[in-house]
């Protein structure tokens, strides 16, 4: 099936069933946490007519078996994925590690997140990751993929956003501009009252930006997408991106179908399969990916995935809301900082950034472009806003 990663391949058996004789093989094709789960049914069945009736009352007893023995498999699979995101270092646990279904007899080790305070998320980034999960799955059932896949090819053409950042670079001279469409946020609340989604991003284009990033998530920044379409239809020229927590595939394309023309997939929440899975299908659909770390061994990690061209350090910890932005120099020294160069790929600073100095700061420790949300959504006036935060008017230089 399209769109899928066979990652594990499990074959199960339906001991008791009468179908066992009809050799019935179960195989299931699951791919990455909260991912599509792809199961197939095969039957060799006998060509003799006279079975089919035998055959399928057996399904139905079958089906039934086989649907708790996908329960249980995706389950331990859920929890295989919590210990692979583990072994890469992934703090963020993708979902609640909630009890075992009923039945599961597998390894005890598996069930020994179940203690009682383990359903409550850690931190800010854990509660979003795991709302996420329940959004998209409410949102999936509204549009479903083959649908979405249909919607992508009535979707306006994408837009270079590398390009554009790598051309305003050369023609101001600092670093290219992707600033952020923020109503509000987690950490600071909400930004601005009267919030109007397209006015600011004529505002941001008039301004000198090169590219725009929007927030499309609604429960904690007050967002959505349709500011992203919106935007788009006004017709704005900066190259948009959707600035999500991209846990599925199903948010890929439907960015896509928004009008988006990149997607920030966060390593803090994604292994490193989901993002080389991602980055696939953001080629397919001519997206940009922006991936985003924020320390030392997503950076590494990031640094051994073959095909990323824009990686964003953020200067805010998404766990713990603190913003420093010395992050950006100390990941982009030493060995890290010789293979970006290596590899010219160009380093977005986010987050943090309000002074001129403050541009220079990140400019001098290699970075070629930065996203900016509060210090110009704030201001009365977004376009002047960025004068300020360049010290100078950068839409014509
Ligand atoms: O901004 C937050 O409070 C926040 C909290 C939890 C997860 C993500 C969060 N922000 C996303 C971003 O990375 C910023 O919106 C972006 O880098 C712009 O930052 P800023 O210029 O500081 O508004």
């Amino acid at each position: 099936m399209e769109g899928l990663v066979p990652v594990q391949r499990a074959p199960v058996r339906v001991v008791s069933s009468p179908l066992s004789r009809c050799n019935v093989s179960l195989s299931i094709k699951r791919s990455l946490s909260g991912f599509p789960m792809d199961t197939r049914i095969r039957f060799k069945a006998p060509s003799i007519r006279a079975q089919q009736t035998d055959l399928k009352e057996s399904l139905v007893v079958a089906s039934s078996s086989a649907e708790n023995a996908l329960t249980i498999k995706e389950w331990e699979v859920e929890m295989y994925q919590n210990e692979l995101a583990i072994s890469q270092g992934i703090r963020i646990r993708r979902k609640p590690p909630s009890k075992a279904p009923l039945g599961y007899s597998g390894p005890f080790d598996l069930r020994l997140h179940n203690d009682n305070d383990a359903d409550s998320p850690r931190n800010i980034l854990e509660e979003i990751t795991w709302y996420k999960d329940v959004e998209v799955s409410r949102m999936k059932e509204l549009n479903p993929l083959n649908l979405l896949k249909k919607a992508v090819e009535d979707a306006p053409p994408t837009r270079d956003f590398v390009g554009a950042l790598i051309l305003a670079h050369q023609r101001t001279g600092f670093p290219g501009l992707i600033a952020e469409v923020k109503k509000a946020s987690p950490s600071r609340g909400v930004l601005k009252e009267n919030f109007d989604p397209v006015e600011i991003a004529q505002a941001y284009e008039r301004g000198g930006a090169a590219c725009l990033s929007v927030l499309t998530d609604q429960k904690y920044f007050k967002g959505g997408f349709e500011n992203l379409e919106a935007i788009r239809s006004a017709g704005v020229k900066c190259p948009l991106l959707c600035k999500e927590f991209v846990v599925d595939p199903w948010q890929i394309y439907y960015a896509r179908t928004k009008g988006a023309d990149a997607v920030l997939l966060i390593a803090a929440i994604l292994t490193d399969l989901e993002i080389t899975y991602l980055l696939e299908i953001c080629k397919k659909l001519g997206l940009a990916a922006l991936v985003e770390v924020h320390d030392e061994r997503e950076m590494g990690r990031v640094l051994g995935i073959e095909g990323i061209k824009l990686v964003g350090i953020n200067n805010r910890s998404l766990e713990t809301f603190k913003v420093d932005i010395s992050n950006t120099k100390r990941l982009l020294e030493g060995e890290h900082g010789r293979q970006i160069r290596e590899k010219d790929m160009i380093v977005v600073g986010e987050s943090g950034l309000f002074t001129p100095d403050d541009i220079a700061y990140v400019q001098a420790a290699g970075v070629k472009a930065v996203l900016v949300g509060e210090s110009i959504v704030k201001q009365s006036d977004p376009e002047k806003g960025i004068a300020g935060l360049f010290g100078r008017n950068i839409s014509h230089a």
